[in-house]
């Protein structure tokens, strides 16, 4: 089981070490746990991996950091394809596999996103299945290190998350692509962490706004622990 913390664009790097600092006081048992700060909070620890990164190693790319950057801190972790990177920041499917490509070729452990948009869940399951897989394209299914993200964009940061029923049914298909661990994301709460968890073909969690209180970080850990996929 996976419980990862997407903190996005919030937190300093004094804010992080002492969020980690208290997360750690508690035994994670055989719970994976992942932070992914911004770029100016990373540092060497094993739970910390970059929420984007740039597929070379250095060169004339303003504004980004490549692996040798990431490298300096020992990061072996990264998101990919996250929503927010692929509607505000226009990434594009073919840079996003390229991405992909570069971080696998560097055996890197990479959490990829995938989710629809509104328009297409309302069509069902069929369409949106169809929709992830436009966004599978160019990507290894078979890769080791790969840890898939389901996050439907209209539950993300909402408060709204996808029902259990809808959960279900789009792990179970995405499990027919991959036996790699599947996480959910979009709203993961307090209050909605357990049966979300204990959906059939969901190995875990990939939270938000609700990771940035490292209290409620930790109660979400401790009811993954509870759980014991
Ligand atoms: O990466 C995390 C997801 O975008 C979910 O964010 P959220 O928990 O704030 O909805």
């Amino acid at each position: 089981m996976i419980v990862a913390a997407n903190f996005k664009m919030h937190k300093t790097r004094k804010e992080t070490k002492e969020y980690l600092k208290k997360l750690k006081s508690i035994n994670f048992e055989d719970i994976k746990v992942r932070v992914f700060p911004p770029f100016t909070a990373l540092f060497e620890d094993e739970l910390i991996g970059a929420q984007n990164g740039y597929p070379a190693i250095n060169g004339a790319y303003t504004g980004e950091i490549g692996l040798e950057q990431l490298k300096e801190f020992n990061i072996n972790k990264i998101l990919i394809g996250h929503s927010e990177r692929r509607n505000i920041l226009n990434e594009s499917q073919e840079f996003i596999a390229k991405k992909f490509e570069f971080f696998k070729k560097e055996n890197f452990e990479i959490i990829y996103c995938i989710g629809e948009p509104l328009e297409i869940r309302k069509k069902g399951i069929k369409e949106v299945i169809k929709y992830l897989k436009t966004q599978l394209i160019g990507i290894d299914l078979n890769y080791q290190k790969l840890i898939i993200a389901y996050e439907p964009v209209w539950a993300i940061g909402t408060g709204v998350s996808a029902s259990i029923e809808e959960i279900k049914e789009t792990h179970y298909e995405i499990r027919k692509l991959t036996n790699r661990p599947i996480l959910y994301g979009g709203s993961v709460k307090l209050n909605n962490i357990e049966e979300i968890l204990k959906v059939e073909n969901v190995d875990g969690v990939l939270v938000g706004s609700a990771s940035l209180d490292v209290k409620t970080f930790k109660q979400m850990i401790q009811i993954a622990k509870e759980i014991k996929k």
